[in-house]
This record gives structure tokens, sequence and C-alpha cells, in this order.
């Protein structure tokens, strides 16, 4: 589905990312863990395709396409969501109306609010005066309404509570088809920093991105165990570390 290689990318003269490979296949989730500022939201903003992520070298590769290059509507056309981690307030843009935008079908985002008793925030301007949680459930509406294939989660479980991470949790395990074992079409990319979407997702591999590299690929429990037992530096120091 995702195949990265070894791409740098510099932020306002900085260089971010130093070098990411990473392979998501088709069905997979991933969880990406690693220390503020180690350039988890850089690399994501860049799959994605924003601007101000500068590309200096390296590929991305989506669904065979060479997507390095490509404008972010075409991204999101090939079939790629993102949840941003602080997503902005759109004045004079109602719910109703995005959600019409993500999706083909004019119905299904209302029948997702309704169902998700969210339906009396689609005629107020999106994220204005929202709470965190609220965000984050608006968020996860648009991209249940868009379906795409590969979606992209930056830290979904900030800002939210205790009772409303049960919500959310659900949310992305239906994106990700959580309970579809065989044959599970969507793969994932979530940024964590509590592990909290273990419990609601298959995940099937975890990395450690520290200082713009990844050096750590393997089982997302059990990295997430290491990393609060011994901190990120001395998980990457595992035996799973193979960069
Ligand atoms: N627009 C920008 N201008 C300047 N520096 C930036 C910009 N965007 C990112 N950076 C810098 O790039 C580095 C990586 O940032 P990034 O947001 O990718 O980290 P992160 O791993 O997602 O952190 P966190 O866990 O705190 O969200 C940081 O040092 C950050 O300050």
């Amino acid at each position: 589905m995702l195949q990265i290689e070894d791409l740098w990318v510099e932020v306002q003269g900085k260089e971010v990312l130093k070098g990411i490979n990473l392979h998501i296949g088709k069905g997979e989730t991933h969880c990406l863990f690693g220390k503020n500022g180690s350039g988890k939201t850089t690399l994501l903003m860049t799959i994605m395709g924003f601007s101000g992520y500068k590309v200096r070298h390296g590929k991305i590769i989506f669904k065979g396409v060479d997507i390095t290059h490509l404008p972010i509507n075409e991204r999101a056309k090939l079939g790629i969501g993102i949840s941003f981690q602080r997503p902005p307030t759109l004045r004079g843009v109602k719910l109703k109306d995005l959600l019409q935008i993500c999706g083909d079908d004019k119905g299904l985002g209302r029948r997702l609010a309704v169902s998700y008793g969210f339906d009396h925030f689609l005629d107020r301007d999106v994220n204005l005066g929202f709470s965190g949680g609220e965000i984050k459930k608006s968020e996860l509406l648009q991209l249940l309404t868009q379906n795409p294939d590969l979606t992209l989660l930056d830290e979904p479980e900030s800002g939210v509570d205790m009772e409303n991470l049960d919500v959310i949790g659900n949310m992305i395990g239906k994106l990700l088809q959580k309970d579809i074992h065989k044959g599970r079409e969507k793969s994932g990319l979530i940024i964590t920093h509590t592990g909290f979407i273990l419990n609601y997702v298959t995940a099937d591999k975890g990395h450690v991105m520290l200082n713009g590299q990844i050096y750590c690929q393997g089982n997302p429990v059990e990295i997430f165990q290491g990393i609060q037992k011994y901190g990120y530096q001395e998980c990457i120091k595992c035996m799973q570390c193979n960069v």
C-alpha cells in the first residue's frame, strides 16, 4: 500500500527526516512512537503532501504510484486521509458541507453523525468552539465519510476524556476494519504516545522514531511496553532494532 524509500525532508530550512524507510502493506496498521520533536508529525504531513515539507531525497510510493511530488488533493483522491494533531478551525464552513465534500454518497456523513450522536454539530462551523474531544470526533467522522484506503492519525487520543476514548477508539476500529481479520484492506499509520489505540485496533507493527530516523520495528505492544519500562533511548537498543 505505502512504500517510503530513503526519505529526507526539510522544514523551514531544518533537516527533520533523515532517511526514512517504511513499508505498510495492504490491510496493515502500524503505530509510530517517539519522543516529542522527533519528526513523527512531519512524516505524516509529508505523506499527505502538505506544503512546507520539502522532500530533499527519496520516494513515497502509494498503490504503486510515485506520489512524492503529487498535490495534496490528488493524494486524497488516490485514497489517503489524515486526522491532525491540532486541526484548524474553518470559519464559514459547516460540518455538514465538509462531510459532503469528503464523501460521494451525500447521505453517508449525516447517517454516521446520527449514529455517533453528533448530528447537532452538523450546522456548526468546523471546529469553531468545539471541545478537544468534539474536534477529534469531527475529524474521525470526516475520515469515515471519506473512507480512505490509508489513514494517517496524529495522536487521536489527545484531549479526549476517558469515556470518549472508547467512542474514538471504536471509530478508529471501524475505519481500520478492526474486526475483519481476513481480507482486511484498509491500512493505517497512527502516532500515539499513550498506546491507547492498541486496545482498539489490531496493530501489525510498531516503529520508534528518534531524531528523524526510524530505529526499531516490531511487535507494537512489546515496543510500547519496552518504551514504558526503559524509555525511548534504551528501547532502540533492543534486539528488534534493524536500522
Ligand atoms: N513549520 C515548522 N517550522 C519550524 N520547525 C518545524 C516546523 N514543523 C516542524 N518543525 C520542527 O521539526 C521537528 C519535528 O517536529 P514534529 O512535529 O514532526 O515532531 P513530533 O515527533 O511529531 O513531535 P510531538 O510528539 O511533540 O508531536 C521539531 O523540532 C519541530 O520544531
